[in-house]
């Protein structure tokens, strides 16, 4: 099933120097799919999502991109765009201007296709103004609309959500769900865990340049150890006397601001199982949600055992 791939990294490494930046990185990111990349400072996101962009070489290790190898040499591999560390625009020309001279060096686009991607990402309204004055959400954008300009098979993003307000936020999560939905394979960084959770089916976390976690969203949660999780319920009392009857299931004695709300503990069987009770007993269920999210309990565990391991 290797057409469904888009990519695949084995052993991997990039130094810098001294500096050990990505350590035998092995990576399989199937195609269509949002694909997020977490981990704390300096982990090696910013230098992994380079190589995938033909920014930058690996020193040792294989990497296959849209099936095909990728050489020694420094260039875009075919069907690939994006950017790291922020788009780059000249400062004096306007958005459109900007998208023509992108167009202009890679053989030309058609102006109808400027104007939609300038459209697609909401910045039709200001296709005219220089991006000299452009905010940071602007210019994520219109990075955005250069990578879409190349119709790519891969996006690759480093921090897309990066000074974007929520409604430009809710719009560029839209852009890059169709355009999974239609079959281009998004791989962007974040760290923003909310974000990650919001629009990626998988996810890897980096650590010190190796990879700690890779897969579904929900197979993080399954490994996680016990969660604490924030039930509101129709009848506080009851339930959390229905929860203390739960093998498997702490109730947190903390007294809360609010008289609803009540802190539990425990494997998501547990939790599964006490929804399934309160429900029987006839406790409405309002609210069910963990305290942290699954990804940022993951992403403390894996990233802070790491750190101590050291
Ligand atoms: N061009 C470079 N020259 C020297 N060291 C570099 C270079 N690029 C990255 N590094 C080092 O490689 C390591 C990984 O950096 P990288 O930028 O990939 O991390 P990151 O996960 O993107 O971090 P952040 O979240 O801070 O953006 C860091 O220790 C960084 O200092």
């Amino acid at each position: 099933m290797d057409a469904l791939i888009a990519v695949r990294s084995r052993g991997i490494t990039k130094a810098f120097g001294e500096v050990v930046a990505l350590d035998g990185i092995d990576l399989d990111v199937a195609q269509g799919q949002i694909h997020g990349l977490v981990g704390p400072n300096g982990a090696g996101k910013t230098t992994l999502l380079g190589l995938l962009l033909g920014l930058a070489v690996a020193d040792s290790g294989s990497l296959e991109i849209l099936g095909t190898p990728v050489g020694r040499a420094l260039a875009a591999p075919e069907g690939v765009a994006g950017f790291v560390d922020g788009p780059g625009l000249y400062p004096s020309l306007t958005a459109r201007q900007n998208l023509a001279a992108l167009a202009d060096l890679r053989g030309g686009t058609e102006t109808a296709g400027i104007d939609a991607v300038l459209a697609e990402v909401g910045l039709t309204d200001v296709a005219d103004d220089r991006t000299r004055g452009f905010s940071l959400g602007m210019r994520q954008r219109l990075g955005l609309a250069a990578a879409l300009l190349t119709k790519p098979r891969l996006i690759v993003l480093d921090e897309p959500s990066n000074g974007l307000d929520p409604a430009g936020k809710r719009h560029v999560h839209g852009v890059l769900n169709r355009l999974a939905a239609e079959g281009t394979t998004v791989v962007l960084s974040s760290h923003r865990m909310d974000d990650v959770e919001a629009l990626c089916s998988e996810v890897t976390i980096l650590n010190t340049g190796r990879i700690v976690f890779t897969g579904p969203l929900s197979k993080l949660a399954a490994e996680n150890g016990e969660l604490d999780y924030r039930l509101v319920t129709s009848d506080a009392e009851a339930a959390r006397k229905v929860a203390a009857d739960t093998a498997g299931i702490t109730v947190d004695q903390a007294v809360s601001p609010n008289d609803d709300l009540f802190v539990v503990r425990g494997l998501v069987p547990a939790l599964d199982d006490l929804v399934v009770r309160l429900v029987q007993a006839g406790i409405a269920v309002r609210e069910f949600a963990p305290v942290v999210s699954p990804l940022e309990a993951a992403f403390l565990a894996l990233t802070e055992q790491q750190e101590v391991g050291q």
